[in-house]
């Protein structure tokens, strides 16, 4: 069960927005087959406490004026966006009231692939970033865990075709994530979208 918008409007420090549907089921469900077999997929190599670990999931960055974006400490070159994705971009930016530049995109393959607690919060991104994060595929889940208030935790069930909105003082007072399950999950993938610069 997905917390209500009551629920989320009353969240210290976050602003947070939660769209299901966003996408019909049936769209949802072609973009996840195109996007799926049409990117170039890579897995990186993350350094962490001065180890190297490969990244739990697959990735591709996507951005409108070639500005490179440094992500978990990878500096990734954008792709030029594809038609499909430049759609996506228009649609999710009226949707957020925000000029999107950047997608990012995540392949978790099965439930063994995550995303670990982090802010987005990198310095291009500015301050109080909008971010936009539309999921395809296999639901998944999306925990959120005030950086202070121990007691504010929030967990999500992402659904395919959803659109959610994080923005206001949200990464500097909130981490998330998407933990790795036993549970048999299919693959999903989830785009988003950010503004450089
Ligand atoms: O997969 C998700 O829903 C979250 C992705 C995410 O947090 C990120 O790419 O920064
Ligand atoms: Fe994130």
């Amino acid at each position: 069960m997905n917390p209500s918008r009551e629920d989320l409007e009353n969240l210290p420090d976050a602003t947070l927005r939660y769209q299901p549907g966003f996408l019909l089921p049936k769209e949802a469900e072609s973009l996840f087959g195109e996007i799926k077999s049409q990117t170039p997929w890579r897995q990186d190599t993350i350094r962490l406490f001065g180890k190297t670990f490969q990244q739990p999931r697959l990735t591709a960055l996507y951005g409108k004026n070639g500005q490179a974006y440094t992500y978990s400490g990878i500096l990734m070159e954008p792709l030029p966006f594809t038609p499909l994705l430049e759609d996506l971009l228009h649609r999710v930016s009226i949707a957020a009231g925000e000029k999107f530049t950047t997608c990012l995109l995540n392949l978790y393959r099965d439930g063994s692939d995550s995303n670990g607690w982090h802010a987005d919060d990198e310095p291009e991104l500015g301050n109080n970033p909008v971010i936009a994060s539309l999921s395809l595929g296999a639901s998944r889940k999306f925990h959120l865990k005030h950086r202070r208030i121990k007691s504010q935790r929030v967990r999500m069930n992402l659904e395919s075709g959803s659109l959610l909105l994080m923005a206001g003082t949200t990464q500097h007072h909130w981490l998330h994530q998407v933990p790795k399950t036993k549970r048999p999950v299919g693959p999903r993938i989830n785009l988003t979208f950010r503004r450089l610069g």
